[in-house]
């Protein structure tokens, strides 16, 4: 019942709801009294010959008019109840989102998107039940017991009532002893859950590799497994559950059995009468009603209860970055003085980040070059202020971006990372999709600048069409200068590309860098990139090596510094004239 106390918050934001919704069925379960009673003096009017026309439709007559009552009382309770549950569902939905947005990199690396689906779906679902068919049964099956025994106490008699009663305190020690066994094994079977749905999730977004090393059956088989053992954990769960209906039903049986042998033995000495024992016998069923129901609230409260365990855990994780109280939302300008003395991802031993220093003025263009893995996107990440942890002091116009709030200042960059996603939308709601206010005009701007204009036109339903998973297949190429657009549309003060361009010819990559150096007047730019044609014209070039800036200057300069970047640049160069595609080249 602990998930009853974890969800008092709820219960007291919506107790109106719920008080009116137990009046109603408080008003169910007393009409509900009326039929079994009103059998016993019919019978009782039969047995003594006593039944005339005009009392027989009395009765009925008030048999009806109870089904009337409960009719309407319970279509109020469920009302109710459900709009409870259906309020607790949208209000823990829009907080887990919530949630997911506010956590850092960390977070969604412990974390991967099946499990946290499962959080989203069989989780939420499992607590929203509590709220609704768990209050539900929980106060209909305590009224209805004890309204029903309170109506055999005084309709019947009350040593009966008592006696017959013996059996029930069974029904409690069962539900103690299954309930806790339950809950640990609901929390089992929702990890496994969890699981199975990470795998599921990984298979079909990883569909292509796996079949392209022809590694399909290696899949099944280690797909077969995962299902295999949250096969075995759901047994166990049915194993326990299952043990509910029979022990319930030996404890009918047995008040059954007891209620006929000392009932007859009232009724034979004259203290009740044979209507009496048909109306007890009558509201013995309306007991067992309310026994089944205790051991499905036990299975509906225990799934419940280990669910918000897992939820409210989740929940429970601090994101990495905190917002400052005073925070500000507005950026002025992109100058940029970025001086990081090091940086160590969190769970990492190495340093990634060591003595990265530079100053870039508004409207400025700084291109970072290095090798694969030499900390280029991690600079960028801190700029992002993905992680916090770095010793030093970055400032965007006069601020630190640590005094900015995530809103402020991430609307004020437009990143486009290495692997851009596109939503399953309209070309042009992928490119607004950070404003969806901007007009046709302002989208097609976009799109020109990044070089995609013409692509679209020829697309079936030009700005129309349909990409992501249901729609339109574009080239690597597009996919990257749509995302571009898509930073582009929102004006930015700061525009990142980080390797943006590597899928995109030298001829379409030269005629972007002209458009932006056109049309991004007083804006900061900068360009990671491992084709260096991509960073050329940049006002300054940081060459990075292991975390380190290992060279810097303008091309002109570094070529005559005849390091890295002039060897790279000869090969580049080289390798443009022989046709081959260079920019692979800067990932040795
Ligand atoms: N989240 C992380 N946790 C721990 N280490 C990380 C994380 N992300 C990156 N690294 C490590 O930091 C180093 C720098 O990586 P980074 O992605 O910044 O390189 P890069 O220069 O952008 O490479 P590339 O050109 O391939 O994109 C690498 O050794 C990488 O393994």
């Amino acid at each position: 019942m602990g998930i009853f106390k974890k969800l008092g918050w709820f219960f007291k934001q919506e107790k109106k709801r719920y008080i009116a919704g137990i009046l109603f069925l408080l008003v169910a379960d007393i009409a509900g009294l009326v039929p079994p009673r009103v059998i016993g003096i019919l019978a009782d009017l039969m047995n003594d010959r006593k039944l005339s026309l005009n009392l027989l439709f009395t009765w009925v007559g008030l048999l009806l008019g109870a089904a009337i009552v409960q009719y309407i009382s319970r279509y109020g309770w469920r009302n109710m109840i459900w709009g409870g549950a259906a309020t607790l569902e949208r209000e823990l939905r829009s907080r887990l989102f919530g949630h997911f947005l506010k956590m850092d990199e960390t977070f969604f690396q412990r974390h991967r998107t099946g499990d946290l689906m499962a959080h989203a779906t069989n989780d939420l679902n499992a607590i929203q039940n509590v709220a609704g068919s768990g209050i539900l049964t929980f106060f209909d099956s305590i009224l209805t017991g004890g309204t029903t025994i309170i109506a055999m106490m005084i309709f019947v008699d009350w040593r009966l009532t008592l006696v017959a009663l013996i059996p029930m305190p069974l029904l409690a020690v069962s539900a103690r002893v299954l309930g806790s066994r339950l809950h640990r094994a609901f929390g089992e079977s929702q990890a496994a859950f969890s699981r199975l749905n990470d795998k599921t999730q990984e298979s079909v977004s990883g569909i292509k590799v796996i079949k392209t090393f022809g590694q399909a059956d290696e899949d099944i088989d280690d797909f077969e497994k995962i299902v295999d053992r949250t096969i075995d954990i759901n047994r166990k769960v049915y194993r326990i559950d299952s043990l509910f209906d029979p022990t319930t039903s030996l404890i009918i049986g047995l008040t059954y059995a007891i209620t006929i042998i000392y009932g007859g033995w009232l009724v034979t000495t004259s203290t009740i009468t044979l209507g009496q024992l048909i109306s007890f016998v009558s509201y013995i069923g309306t007991l067992v009603w309310p026994m089944f129901a205790i051991g499905r609230l036990f299975n509906v409260i225990e799934r419940g209860n280990a669910s918000y365990d897992r939820v409210y855990e989740l929940l429970g994780e601090k994101s990495l970055i905190k917002e400052k109280s005073n925070a500000t939302d507005h950026l002025i300008a992109g100058d940029i003085s970025y001086h990081v003395a090091s940086f160590t991802y969190p769970d990492d031993e190495e340093t990634s980040l060591r003595q990265i220093d530079f100053d870039l003025g508004a409207g400025k263009t700084l291109g970072l070059v290095g090798r694969v893995g030499a900390g280029k996107t991690t600079i960028l990440k801190l700029l992002l202020r993905e992680f916090d942890n770095y010793d030093g002091e970055i400032k965007i116009g006069v601020k630190n971006v640590k005094d900015y709030t995530l809103e402020g200042l991430l609307s004020s960059i437009g990143y486009v990372p290495q692997d851009n996603f596109l939503f399953s939308t309209t070309v042009r709601d992928n490119i607004r999709f950070a404003s969806m206010d901007k007009d046709q005009d302002e989208v097609e701007s976009a799109a020109k600048q990044s070089a995609i204009h013409e692509d679209i036109q020829g697309f079936s339903r030009q700005y129309d069409t349909l990409v992501g998973e249901k729609g339109v297949s574009l080239s690597g190429g597009q996919k990257q200068r749509l995302a571009i657009s898509r930073a582009l549309i929102t004006l930015p003060e700061i525009l990142i590309l980080d390797d943006a361009l590597s899928a995109v010819d030298a001829k379409t990559e030269a005629e972007i860098l002209t458009n932006l150096k056109a049309d991004r007047h007083q804006k900061t730019t900068i360009i990671s990139s491992h084709r260096l044609s991509g960073v050329m014209n940049a006002d300054e070039i940081l060459v990075i090596d292991e975390g380190r800036i290992v060279e810097r200057g303008t091309h002109e300069q570094l070529l005559t510094l005849n390091g890295w970047y002039a060897e790279m640049w000869r090969r580049q160069q080289l390798a443009a004239q022989l046709g081959v595609g260079g920019a692979e080249d800067g990932a040795e």
